[in-house]
């Protein structure tokens, strides 16, 4: 059994976390916090929770975390996820980070990208990128895993197999990607108020969305033996979605070589094959089908000579808390899928 601590437990992601972790059998939560100021109970903060969990919130404090538990969660904002890990760090607590602090590795590129310094060089150097699909073998010794983005998530597993096997050429990739609005959290924003968003369709971000360097540097790692070694070069184009939860990215490349659908869904199938959470499907995948799931639904066409792969996985289960347990079960020597089928 895995004593666990949930720091940020008001937000999306600490709820889909509390939730899946409470129907785990290596894992009990013992810590959860808040800096809300009353100690507020997680099914106060929750009503789904009532009847499930009686745990009042405290103020974060490393001292306490580490006493309770072996594994924290951090489902913070960036730049309140690094102000944190290295006094979690330094008490040998385990840290699986929900937020975006340790997935760029060089601390020059998050500046840019984040507009504010980073503040914890060293545990760049520590964290390993999770996502378990590419960087299993990584992931169960890591004390810091960087839990990677919902958006970059969808985009990575769909262009991962023709990365790696070089087959598409490396700049203007384009990913169309659209999010449901508990994407951007709890906290209320004017772009994600009802009467704003409900209704809408619009782009965000446009060129300029953070999740592109890390889209980039993860399908560079995954290109670096092929293709030369050439840096991947993607248009990142997301859009808010007037619905919950759930994303669906549509994914144009230009292949190098003369392509087959069948040959490529093979591809797929075969790159995959020990992957639970991916499933490469014929029919084009909808947000629905992944909902409330783990998994990453992915399928392939060719259409005027392009390569399109249309992918869709749920961003707060997949994208965020789920494939932060499927870490935690690495971890911790359980099986990747327990909590989550
Ligand atoms: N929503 C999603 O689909 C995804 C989110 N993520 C990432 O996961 C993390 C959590 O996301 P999500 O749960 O949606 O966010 P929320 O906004 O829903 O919750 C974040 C929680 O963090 C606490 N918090 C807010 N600001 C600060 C601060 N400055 N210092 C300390 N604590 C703070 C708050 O809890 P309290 O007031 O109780 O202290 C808040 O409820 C974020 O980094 C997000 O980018 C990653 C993938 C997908
Ligand atoms: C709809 C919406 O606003 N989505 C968020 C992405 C949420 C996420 O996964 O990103 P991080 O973990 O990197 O914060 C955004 O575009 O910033």
């Amino acid at each position: 059994m895995t004593d666990v601590a949930i720091v940020g437990a008001s937000g999306y992601t600490a709820r889909e976390l509390v939730q899946l972790l409470l129907r785990h059998p290596g894992a009990r939560i013992r810590v959860a916090t808040s800096r809300q100021d009353d100690a507020p109970r997680l099914d106060a903060m929750h009503p789904s929770l009532a009847g499930r969990i009686d745990l009042a919130c405290r103020p974060f404090d490393a001292d306490l975390v580490a006493e309770s538990a072996r594994v924290a969660f951090l489902a913070l904002p960036h730049g309140a996820s690094m102000a944190v890990t290295p006094e979690l760090r330094s008490r040998g607590v385990r840290v699986i980070d929900l937020s975006a602090d340790y997935r760029l590795s060089d601390p020059k590129v998050y500046a840019d990208w984040y507009d504010h310094p980073h503040t914890d060089p060293s545990g760049l150097d520590e964290a390993v990128y999770g996502l378990p699909e590419l960087f299993r073998e990584a992931i169960p010794p890591s004390g810091l895993i960087a839990n990677p983005g919902c958006y970059t998530s969808t985009s990575i597993l769909a262009l991962a197999p023709l990365v790696s096997r070089d087959l598409i050429g490396r700049s203007g990739i384009i990913i169309d990607a659209k999010s449901g609005v508990s994407g951007a959290g709890r906290s209320p924003k004017l772009t994600t108020h009802y009467p704003e968003c409900n209704e809408s369709l619009s782009a965000y971000g446009v060129g300029r969305h953070r999740h592109t360097p890390e889209i980039e540097q993860v399908l560079g790692e995954v290109g670096r033996e092929t293709g030369g070694g050439a840096p991947v070069e993607v248009i990142f184009t997301p859009h808010l979605v007037p619905m919950d939860r759930g994303i669906l990215a549509t994914v144009y490349a230009e292949p190098k070589g003369p392509v087959t659908e069948h040959d490529l869904m093979e591809l797929y199938r075969e790159f995959y094959k020990a992957c639970p959470f991916v499933r490469v499907v014929g029919r084009l995948p909808s947000t629905k089908d992944s909902a409330y799931s783990n998994f990453c639904d992915l399928t392939v066409r060719v259409v005027r000579g392009r390569i399109l792969v249309i992918a869709c996985l749920d961003n707060l289960l997949k994208g965020a808390a789920g494939v932060a347990v499927q870490n935690f079960n690495l971890m911790t020597g359980h099986e990747e899928t327990t909590a989550l089928f």
